[in-house]
């Protein structure tokens, strides 16, 4: 056995590990017995701090606007941001069958780490193999009951949270977050090389902070360089693109618990759509 094995088989290269266990590539988890969740949407990029929990947000109460139930698993373990986007403080309660999710004012469900902690600003220093296991159990020990659309809000990066999420869960998507600066869509491109490699269609790319609108002159002030999302979703054959403003009204509704409340005027429509029509096709597939 390798030094310091982490028993994650799946994404280990250490060859000849005597207790490598025969399973290789892909191959999902049962959920919990009263989970049914149709589709899983994958919300990555490459780099932290891009705004990848406020589009998570964005995209799950455009979709609960649309009438679809709505779920988000928080897999950003060591810096979750999601209960609180939501105003969700609630403690969590359970029952035999398993955890039961919190719920947003309009009735988004939502599983993360900071539910579970006494107090929302206890760090959480796990090792990578803990954090991994408990994605593994936000998806096989909480009730998420009937859920149309469940989005998963993972940390930055290509770390082995990628691989456990894409490996184990039956994920259909993902939507990928960028901001304008040249490195940022060049670290998308990890991401999306890697999902492509997992053979999870890319169905779109948000670029975040793309603008800021004066609120005097109404022209708009590309802060960050000018907008690539277009050139990077055409680079690598991502269907749906959208740009979002930097808007402090983001940030504020985030602190007061609202997210749900901001308008985006119809500006991730485009991506919803991809989404819907992903989803379609697997339902297809699976008939
Ligand atoms: N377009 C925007 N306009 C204004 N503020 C924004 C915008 N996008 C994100 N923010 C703010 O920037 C901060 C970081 O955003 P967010 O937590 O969504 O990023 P992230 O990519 O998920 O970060 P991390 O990698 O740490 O998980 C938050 O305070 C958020 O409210």
């Amino acid at each position: 056995m390798a030094e310091e094995c982490s028993h994650e088989c799946s994404s280990c290269g250490v060859s000849g590990c005597g207790d490598r266990t025969a399973e290789a590539g892909p191959s999902t988890l049962a959920p919990n017995k009263r989970s049914n969740v149709k589709h899983v949407i994958g919300v990555v990029s490459g780099k932290g701090g891009v705004g990848k929990s406020l589009v998570t947000s964005l995209l799950a109460s455009e979709m609960n606007k649309r009438g679809h139930k709505v779920a988000i698993l928080d897999a950003d373990i060591t810096g979750p941001s999601i209960p609180k986007s939501f105003g969700v403080d609630s403690r969590l309660t359970a029952d035999a069958d398993g955890i039961n999710p919190a719920k947003s004012a309009s009735g988004i469900e939502v599983m993360s780490v900071n539910l579970m902690l006494p107090e929302g600003d206890m760090p959480v220093a796990w090792r990578g193999p803990v954090v991994t296991g408990a994605i593994k159990q936000f998806w096989q020990e909480v009730n998420w009951g009937d859920v149309d659309y469940m989005f998963v809000d993972m940390p930055p990066g290509t770390s082995d949270v990628f691989l456990t999420v894409f490996q184990s869960l039956p994920v259909d998507g993902i939507v990928t977050v960028s901001a304008p600066q040249e490195l940022v869509a060049m670290i998308v491109g990890k991401a999306v090389n890697l999902a492509k490699s997992l053979e999870v269609p890319v169905v779109g790319l948000v670029e975040n902070m793309a603008y800021f609108k004066c609120d005097d002159c109404g022209k708009e002030h590309h802060i960050f360089g000018e907008p690539q999302g277009a050139a990077v979703a055409e680079k690598y054959g991502i269907p749906a693109v959208a740009t979002l403003p930097m808007d402090p009204s983001f940030a504020r509704l985030v602190d007061e618990g609202r997210v749900e409340a901001y308008n985006v005027e119809g500006a991730l429509d485009g991506i919803i759509d991809e989404v819907e029509k992903v989803a379609a096709a697997a339902e297809t597939a699976a008939e």
